[in-house]
């Protein structure tokens, strides 16, 4: 069973990976796949292979130009107490002092410790398609950071619980996890997820304005691929560059770099590209003539 939550009947695997600490799958009648953190008997914490993982598949996901819609959730409930979790941050057991540890000589061992979950932030930010947190229990730590990146949060009326401990283990993501989220819920709000660690339940978390819908824990997925079916339904075109758009009066320099990328690449389908291009490869003057200066 990959997670109680989840109808089989609705899914195929995506061939091609080895995953260990996540599982991946592909909807059958839409353009949609479903990411899940695959360690519910430690609340889905995640360690290194994890984080590997996840960006491999976020990586492949955002090549598919069939797919509109990430799914990402945690698979459950923990086979030692039923306990729910959507991820409830970096693995506290293989901390180090400079970065979370491979075990042993696993694949990507190197002499130092890791934070590369911030890598994944940055990918869900910039991957051209919404990302949707499916968050079926705990979202704590990183895990609450990760459901805070994402484009849109849903979640387990029944189970979902949003906590912040990063000063609890003397840890801080100082970036999206906190100064995004303040953008979500404001200052004072974002100060008490951080400096007070109370734990909200999903309605409190919408009401707040980090968690777009709390459903019945049993509907979860169902209704989660019902808003990839709507997110399908739309313009690619569209939803890319309003994702983009969203993203970019936070992101900086680096936010306007994505969106220009995009404008340039819609200026490159044009005729009037086509004439630049041209007009240089048959070595003659380009003629822009029958364009106008749109106003
Ligand atoms: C998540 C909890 C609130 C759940 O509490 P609950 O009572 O429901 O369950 P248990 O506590 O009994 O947990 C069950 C089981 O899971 C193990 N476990 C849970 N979380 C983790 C974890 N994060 N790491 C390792 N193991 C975990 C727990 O030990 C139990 O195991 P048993 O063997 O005893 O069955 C509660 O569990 C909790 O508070 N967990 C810790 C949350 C936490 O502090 N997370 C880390 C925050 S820091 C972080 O995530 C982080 C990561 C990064 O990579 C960053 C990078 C850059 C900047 C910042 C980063 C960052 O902040």
């Amino acid at each position: 069973m990959v997670s109680e939550l989840f109808d089989a009947d609705r899914w195929d695997p995506v061939d091609g990976f080895d995953f260990e600490d996540v599982t991946y799958h592909r909807a059958r009648e839409q353009g949609t796949v479903r990411i899940a953190f695959d360690r519910p008997a430690v609340r889905n914490a995640f360690r290194p292979r994890t984080v590997d993982e996840l960006y491999t598949a976020l990586d492949h996901a955002k090549r598919q130009t069939d797919v509109g819609c990430v799914l990402l959730t945690g698979n459950g409930p923990s086979p030692k107490d039923g306990g729910w979790a959507f991820s409830s941050g970096g693995d506290q057991r293989i901390r180090g002092a400079d970065g979370y540890q491979y075990e042993g000589d696993e694949e990507g061992a190197g002499p130092t410790g890791r934070l590369h979950i911030l890598e994944v932030q940055r990918l869900i930010r910039f991957i051209p398609k919404p990302v949707v947190a499916v968050v079926p229990g705990w979202a704590v730590g990183g895990g609450h950071s990760l459901h805070v990146v994402c484009d849109l949060t849903l979640a387990s009326a029944d189970h979902a619980k949003f906590l912040q401990t990063d000063p609890d283990v003397a840890s801080f993501d100082a970036g999206f996890g906190s100064a995004y989220l303040a953008r979500q819920v404001g200052q004072k709000k974002a100060r008490e997820v951080f400096f007070l660690g109370k734990t909200y339940s999903a309605e409190e978390a919408a009401e707040m304005g980090m968690v777009n819908e709390a459903v019945p824990h049993e509907d979860l997925e169902a209704v989660a691929l019902e808003w990839a079916e709507a997110i399908n339904g739309k313009s690619p075109t569209a939803i890319r560059m309003l994702k983009y758009a969203f993203n970019l009066d936070s992101d900086g320099l680096v936010g306007q770099q994505v969106f220009a990328g995009e404008a340039t690449r819609l200026g490159y389908m044009t005729d009037e590209a086509a004439e630049g291009r041209d007009a240089f490869v048959e070595g003659r003057e380009p003629d822009f003539s029958a364009f106008p200066w749109h106003y």
